[in-house]
């Protein structure tokens, strides 16, 4: 029995044309995990979708399935099915013959189809539509089509496109969730491709950041929102804080960094090896952990960071109150806290104010440039 559903080893896409959509890509994924892809447009990875769909000729590196080698294997002989954007659906068919299809190619024989066919049919509920056309189909109930048709292959792995772009949010929101319990009571590996964060944040069991054709992290969503690895992930997830500066002192478990703010500490986010003091390198602090607090109340606790600055604007929608602090001419930070915080306090515009928060909350990134 093989570790992995899939492994990409040194995965590399080369198009005629010379562009490298894709180098050194290095992926392990367990069956039955949930990845998701997510990256700006171009960063190479529908390239990556398509080169495990067998889609697209792979130009460098070994694609293993359940430990057998598939790089150069066609992809109707790969046990794995895709769902694109826009579904795919044969729109003369009715719901029933879009899913036997697969099959019908596949000549499996007719009480093997229907057996399948009814049983994704009754999965996916979608009886009450079986001998309807596309024409006639909701968005949600195409994108289940969509998935039945995957699905009723019975692929080890199922690989999915930006299935949920053509949506609109409301739908999408709640076809996220239905897809999520759908995939854990398969137990079927999905590679999910999105350039939405917060969709590849909230579906993934781990996520894969690429740019530029590379890969920048994979980690589970907690902690690539929490502990980036690097600037580009710092800046694309989350809602970071980012203060650069020069490695003031670097060890394994933490470092410290010279800022034009004066010190601060937070966590080595990478291998100390290939840093020293002098290196350039940034703060990283989810928004979500500063804290904001009238001068001077914020200082004194020894786990605590805090920088001064002063508020611009302060914005209350709701509960929620928006509020803009400048730390000099480079860093404006805008924050969103809770109104009952900050009622009653000198957090106002034209007020200094310090934001704080605890040391072990920032990790400290090595800026590559
Ligand atoms: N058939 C092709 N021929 C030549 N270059 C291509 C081809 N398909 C994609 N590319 C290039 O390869 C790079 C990666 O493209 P890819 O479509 O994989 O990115 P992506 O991250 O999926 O982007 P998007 O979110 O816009 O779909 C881009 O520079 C793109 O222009």
């Amino acid at each position: 029995m093989a570790d992995y559903d899939l492994e990409l080893v040194k995965l590399r896409k080369v198009y005629p044309g010379g562009t490298v959509a894709v180098e050194n890509f290095d992926l392990q994924v367990k069956k039955g995990e949930f990845i998701s892809f997510v990256g700006p447009s171009g960063c190479g990875k529908t390239t990556t979708l398509r080169m495990i769909a067998g889609l697209e000729s792979i130009t460098g590196g070994n694609l293993l399935i359940r430990g057998n080698d598939y790089t150069h294997v066609p992809t109707e002989k790969r046990p794995t099915a895709t769902i694109f954007q826009n579904y795919a659906i044969f729109p003369h068919m009715t719901v029933r013959q879009n899913i036997a299809f697969g099959l019908k190619v596949r000549k499996l024989p007719t009480d093997e189809v229907d057996r399948r066919v009814d049983a994704i049919i009754e999965k996916l509920e979608l009886g009450d539509v079986a001998g309807e056309k596309e024409a006639s189909l909701s968005g949600g109930q195409k994108q289940r089509l969509a998935l039945g048709r995957g699905l009723v292959t019975e692929p080890d792995i199922l690989l999915l496109d930006e299935p949920l772009g053509a949506l609109d949010a409301n739908l999408r929101k709640s076809i996220q969730e239905e897809l999520k319990i759908l995939q854990r009571e398969l137990g079927i590996t999905f590679v999910f491709v999105t350039h939405a964060q917060s969709e590849a944040l909230s579906m993934g069991d781990r996520v894969v950041v690429m740019n530029a054709g590379r890969v920048e992290q994979i980690s589970p969503p907690f902690e690539l929102y929490t502990r980036p690895k690097s600037p580009f992930v710092a800046r694309f997830i989350g809602r970071n804080k980012i203060i650069e500066g020069k490695l003031a002192s670097v060890d394994a478990g933490n470092s410290v960094l010279e800022t034009r703010f004066g010190k601060l500490r937070g966590v080595t986010g990478f291998d100390p090896g290939r840093a020293s003091t002098g290196s350039k390198a940034m703060a990283v602090v989810p928004s979500e952990y500063v804290n904001i607090l009238p001068a001077g109340e914020g200082k004194g606790k020894d786990e605590l960071d805090t920088l001064r600055g002063t508020v611009t604007s302060l914005d209350r929608v709701g509960q929620v109150v928006h509020v803009a602090v400048r730390m000099d001419e480079r860093l404006d930070v805008r924050l969103e806290v809770h109104r009952d915080k900050i009622a009653g306090t000198e957090v106002e515009p034209g007020r200094q104010v310090d934001l704080s928060w605890r040391h072990d909350r920032t990790t400290i990134v090595l800026d590559a440039a």
